[in-house]
């Protein structure tokens, strides 16, 4: 799964796979609780290889019947996601780095006919992330102009220490964007896709993230 600072779940099967091929079916697609929740189940795994990625301390921990030692957290890192669609991804995350503390970005694809994809970033609420270990967290990473796009306004609220990207499927160009934007990066994907379309879809991909989380976007 490991591959120059980018981390793919389904390079080797396993239940990610599951999740994955859910979110993509269109036969699955009216469910909107289960396809939250399978973002959700990502989140929980891509966390849990982050997880094994960070700095630990020993911690004196005491049992009912002795003192031990255990490796814990050195530090719980700063979870960031974009509105909407990072919510379930971000939540997953969330229920692993249960202590974390979180930012959150406002920020969408604007798709006009004829003109370059633009990304209106409105909204930003930053803990300080001046050395912090950050986790960004979109869902799709398509052109990947909306994370770079947030990230950089994060970098307002102080320069992470080490940062962490995490999408559930990318497309080849936005993969490489990221890379090229944020190279101090770690990338952590559920799948990388063949391409993007005309309107900057990833292909096959699985659709409006958002719109299939939360409803049709008007
Ligand atoms: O890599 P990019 O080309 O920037 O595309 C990816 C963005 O598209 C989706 O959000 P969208 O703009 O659809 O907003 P939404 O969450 O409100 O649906 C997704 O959650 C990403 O933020
Ligand atoms: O394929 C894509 C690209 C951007 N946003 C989505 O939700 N899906
Ligand atoms: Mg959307």
């Amino acid at each position: 799964m490991e591959n120059n600072n980018v981390h793919i779940l389904t390079q080797t099967p396993s239940l990610a796979n599951h999740y994955i091929a859910e979110l993509r079916d269109v036969h699955v697609h009216g469910d909107s609780l289960r396809f939250r929740r399978n973002l959700e189940r990502l989140g929980e795994l891509l966390a849990y290889e982050i997880s094994k990625t960070l700095p630990y301390k020993e911690v004196p921990i005491t049992t009912p019947l002795a003192q031990t030692q255990m490796q814990l957290l050195a530090e719980q890192p700063v979870l960031a996601t974009i509105l909407r669609a990072g919510l379930p991804l971000y939540q997953g995350m969330l229920n692993y780095f249960d202590k974390a503390y979180s930012t959150f970005v406002g920020a969408y694809r604007v798709e006009e006919e004829n003109t370059q994809l633009q990304i209106n970033m409105e909204y930003l609420a930053s803990v300080n992330l001046h050395d912090k270990i950050l986790i960004l967290a979109d869902p799709m990473l398509a052109t990947g102009r909306s994370l770079v796009k947030s990230y950089q306004g994060m970098l307002r609220h102080g320069k992470p220490l080490q940062v962490h990207i995490a999408a559930a499927i990318a497309a080849p160009e936005g993969l490489a964007y990221v890379r090229e934007q944020v190279p101090e990066a770690q990338v952590w994907l559920g799948a990388v896709d063949d391409h993007l379309n005309e309107k900057s879809y990833i292909v096959p991909g699985l659709g409006d993230a958002g719109d299939l989380a939360f409803g049709p976007k008007i």
